[in-house]
C-alpha cells in the first residue's frame, strides 16, 4: 500500500526496571491525499508515533513504512517529511532559508513553492529575518512551510497549531488541507478539534493504545 502504513507496533524506551512502554500494537494508515489526526491525551504516545513516523527512531516491534519502505532508511524529505514538536529549524539560517533548506539538498528550485507557502502562511513580513529574531508562532508556520516545501509523500507534523492564533490556525489547517488535496499523506499529532474537523479520519491513543477511529461524516 502507498502512503504512510503503521502495522502492529510497539515500542518503550528504557531498560529493566525503568522500561517505559509506550505503544502497544498500534495500527493506522494514511493514503496519499488524507489528512488523519492523531488524537488522544498528554503522554498517549502520539509524539513517539510521530517520531516513527518521520524515521527519527526504529520501532522495538512492528513496521512503519512509507510506500513500503521502513522509514527509519529515509532521508529524503521529497518521501517523508517533518514538524517536530519543537520545530528543529536551524537558528543560524533566515526563515526562507529554513523553509528551502529541503529543496536546495534536493537541487529543486523553491521559488514557486516557497512564495506561495509564505504567502498562504503570513511569513512575507519577515522571510529574510534570521529564525531567532521571530516569534514562536512564526517559527512554527516556518517549520510547516518547511515540511511542505516539496510537497512530500507522507508529512508528519506534531502539534503545529500549538503556537497560532486563530486566525493563523485557519490558515495552518488549510495549508494541510492543501498538502493533503494535492496528494500527500498527512499525519497531524493534535489536540486542536479545528484539524480534526477537516480530517479524513482521527485516531484516537490512549496509554499507547489505539482506541477508536473516527471516519468524516
Ligand atoms: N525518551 C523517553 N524516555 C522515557 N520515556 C519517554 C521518552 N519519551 C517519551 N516518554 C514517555 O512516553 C510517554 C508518551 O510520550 P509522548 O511524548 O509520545 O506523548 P504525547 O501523547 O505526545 O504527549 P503530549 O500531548 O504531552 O505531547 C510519556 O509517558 C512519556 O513520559
Amino acid at each position: 500500500m502507498s502512503g504512510l502504513r503503521v502495522v502492529e507496533v510497539g515500542h518503550g524506551y528504557g531498560a529493566g526496571a525503568g522500561r517505559v512502554e509506550v505503544l502497544h500494537d498500534v495500527s493506522l494508515a494514511a493514503a496519499p491525499g488524507e489528512l488523519v489526526a492523531l488524537a488522544g491525551p498528554s503522554g498517549s504516545g502520539k509524539s513517539t508515533l510521530c517520531h516513527l513516523a518521520a524515521g527519527f527512531e526504529r520501532p522495538d516491534r512492528g513496521e512503519v513504512a512509507v510506500d513500503g519502505v521502513p522509514t527509519a532508511g529515509v532521508t529524503d524529505w521529497a518521501v517523508v517529511a517533518v514538524v517536530p514538536q519543537q520545530h528543529g529549524l536551524l537558528a543560524g539560517l533566515s526563515v526562507e532559508d529554513n523553509v528551502c533548506l529541503p529543496a536546495y539538498r534536493a537541487g529543486v528550485d523553491p521559488t514557486a513553492a516557497f512564495s506561495a507557502l509564505a504567502e498562504a502562511l503570513d511569513l512575507d513580513a519577515f522571510t529574510r529575518r534570521g529564525v531567532r529574531e521571530t516569534s514562536l508562532g512564526e517559527q512554527q508556520r516556518t517549520a510547516v512551510a518547511r515540511a511542505l516545501v516539496l510537497s512530500p509523500r507522507v508529512a508528519v507534523l506534531d502539534e503545529p497549531t500549538g503556537h497560532q492564533d486563530d486566525d493563523h490556525v485557519t490558515q495552518v489547517v488549510a495549508v494541510l488541507a492543501a498538502a493533503a488535496h494535492a496528494g500527500s499523506a498527512v499525519l497531524v499529532a493534535t489536540h486542536d478539534r479545528r484539524v480534526w474537523e477537516v480530517a479524513d479520519r482521527v485516531v484516537r491513543l490512549d496509554e499507547g493504545h489505539v482506541v477508536q477511529g473516527r471516519h468524516r461524516a
